[in-house]
């Protein structure tokens, strides 16, 4: 084994070991995916791993570079992999599971190669929500969360960010035919009709 191969191995840990399935999940700010993927852990027994939210717990935590991440999400701005995929291995060893739905990664096309280099895993497949942006601004401004990025000038930036840096991650996706398009402007129930179809009744989880 050569010597970065050795490195990744290394950094996974037993991860490789277990040949993980990965589906990234992707779509606009909104479209509904972290929605989508609880119904998903509830059927088919995968571990949802949003980046979002772990970056957010990061800057909980007190970490060093708290600080830098929360000025990064104010301004709708892509973290560096560096840190978020760091963030994503240690869920992912902790999670005791081989079946992850990362969710919001990657976002960028630096995230989608450092991935891939770091970890040496592809994912299965790529589920893309598809949304307009009037939707999704709806559903942002009516989220009632809290988040410091869910107000009108950062949600705008977070469209812009994934017009030009996310959606080339999916058209690179979707050239090796991994992408699986849904349409995400429809209600909750309907759209997630469409998402079993995908996983398929071989992958559901007996009662
Ligand atoms: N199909 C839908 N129809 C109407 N509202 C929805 C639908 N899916 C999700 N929502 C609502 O829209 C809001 C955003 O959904 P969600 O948090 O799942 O989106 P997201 O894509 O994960 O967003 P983000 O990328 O900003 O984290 C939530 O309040 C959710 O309840
Ligand atoms: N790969 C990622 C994912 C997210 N971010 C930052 O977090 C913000 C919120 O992400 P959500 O998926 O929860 O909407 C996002 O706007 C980015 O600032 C990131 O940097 N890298």
């Amino acid at each position: 084994m050569g010597t970065v191969e050795a490195a990744n191995k290394d950094a996974n840990g037993s991860l490789l070991e277990k040949n993980p399935t990965v589906v990234f999940v992707l779509g606009g700010p909104g479209s509904g995916k972290g929605t989508q993927c609880a119904n998903i852990v509830e059927n088919f027994g995968y571990t949802h791993l949003s980046a979002g939210d772990l970056l957010r717990a990061e800057i909980k935590s007190g970490s060093e570079n708290g600080t830098m991440i929360q000025n990064m999400i104010k301004e709708g701005k892509i973290v560096p992999s560096e840190v978020t995929i760091k963030l994503l291995q240690k869920a992912m060893q902790e999670s005791g599971n081989d079946k992850f739905l990362i969710d919001g990664f990657p976002r960028n096309e630096e995230n989608r190669a450092a991935f891939e280099k770091v970890t040496g895993i592809e994912p299965a497949f790529v589920l893309f929500f598809e949304c307009p942006e009037e939707e999704m601004e709806r559903r942002l401004l009516s989220r009632n969360q809290g988040r410091e990025d869910d107000n009108i000038e950062t949600i705008r930036k977070r469209f812009k960010v994934f017009l030009e840096s996310s959606l080339p991650v999916i058209n690179y996706y979707d050239a090796k035919g991994k992408v699986r398009k849904i349409d995400a402007a429809r209600p909750i129930e309907e759209v997630f009709e469409t998402v079993k179809g995908i996983f398929g009744p071989k992958n559901e989880k007996a009662d």
